[in-house]
């Protein structure tokens, strides 16, 4: 077949699923009245995976998960915008990685808000000027965002999915490389690449911004002063930055976990990850006791944290993530094990344990 030939086929393809595209519409538009009607939530973690792991699992063709993944993103997230207008809450500005990982789960078709701290995030949802918010938890190389442990001791928010996003920071600039003499950056990510910075800029001053899409503007605004950024690319071209260097993180597979939370957490979907936080009575062995109710009924914990209660000296919150679902007969077992050791037990919820 010559190109034209290749090329109609296409056409046709296209056409084809253009109307099956608009099919599809329909029914999500009957799916959004249904759940309108019956006061259910627009956003459906459980069904996205379930499709998503039937889609990957049936998939004989030549696209690989990753492409599939992000087609069907795009198909949900245009599909949620017609069911309502979805707003997400997110650290912002615009450009930073948590607006990334907002996207991948999220799509390009629903609104977005950036919002300047992870409180206003929390309140947002909670006051339901937001439907849902993305926060980041944890960083694989500079481990938890305490902030937002903390906030989840108060908030009447759930977890009702988590975002894996790998995180590549890149050295970004307007004057050349030998001319750099000030690295603006997010302390995490200054964090993330401080052995690459002390390898190639043991000299330069490092300056703490709020954000990576703040250090770009800031290396923008400085150039006489030799100023450059490490962030994302997302902010590079945001400011017209020039990417001196990518991917620069000290481990190649650094990847931050963020939360999606909303009023409602996720029912089953077979592989899930539950997250509750639990304070102990301050006698011998109670973490011991606590942690054993895990151990009695097989439940792989696969997190813990410790943060201050902030409401007794020396007092201490657990964030645990467990494997499984809270509906789960074991891991129900567990949690009123734990309950019979612990002076207060809250479960932030349960969400698929995607790995996407
Ligand atoms: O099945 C639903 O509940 C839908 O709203 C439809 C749909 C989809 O496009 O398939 C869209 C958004 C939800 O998060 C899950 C699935």
């Amino acid at each position: 077949m010559n190109l034209d030939d290749i090329r109609k086929h296409i056409d046709d393809i296209d056409g084809q699923l253009l109307d099956l595209l608009s099919s599809r519409a329909d029914l999500v538009h009957q799916v959004g009245e249904v759940k309108k009607r019956d006061g259910l939530q627009i956003y459906a973690p459980e069904r996205e995976e379930a499709l998503l792991r039937r889609l990957i699992e049936r998939n004989k063709g030549r696209l690989p998960e990753k492409s599939i993944r992000a087609i069907y993103r795009e198909i949900m997230s245009a599909a949620l915008a017609l069911e309502d207008d979805l707003k997400i809450a997110y650290l912002g500005p615009e450009g930073s990685w948590t607006h990334q990982a907002a996207i991948k789960k999220f799509g390009h078709s629903v609104d977005y808000t950036p919002l300047p701290n992870f409180s206003e995030v929390f309140d947002q949802v909670a006051r339901r000027r937001a439907d849902y918010g993305v926060v980041p938890i944890e960083n694989s190389t500079e481990g938890a965002v305490n902030h937002t442990l903390d906030l989840f001791v108060d908030s009447p928010l759930q977890i009702c999915a988590q975002i894996l996003l790998r995180i590549e920071n890149c050295l970004m600039a307007d004057v050349p490389r030998e001319q750099i003499k000030s690295l603006y950056s997010h302390p995490q990510a200054l964090a993330q690449c401080r052995g690459w910075i002390l390898k190639h800029f043991p000299k330069a001053d490092l300056v703490e911004v709020s954000s990576t899409t703040r250090a770009a503007q800031l290396a923008k605004e400085n150039v006489a002063d030799g100023a450059a950024a490490i962030g994302s690319p997302a902010a590079a071209e945001m400011y017209g930055l020039t990417v001196l260097e990518e991917s620069i993180q000290d481990r190649a597979t650094n990847t931050t976990r963020f939360l999606v939370i909303g009023e409602k957490t996720c029912p089953p979907t077979g592989k899930d990850r539950t997250s509750l936080l639990f304070a102990i009575h301050d006698r011998p062995g109670s973490l011991v006791r606590a942690l054993q109710a895990f151990d009695q009924f097989h439940i792989n914990m696969s997190k813990i944290e410790s943060r201050p209660s902030k409401r007794k000296d020396w007092e201490y919150i657990f964030y645990v993530d467990l494997s499984g679902h809270c509906e789960d007969p074991v891991v129900k077992g567990g949690i009123e094990e734990l309950e019979k050791h612990c002076s207060m037990v809250k479960l932030l919820g349960s969400y698929p344990d995607a790995g996407e």
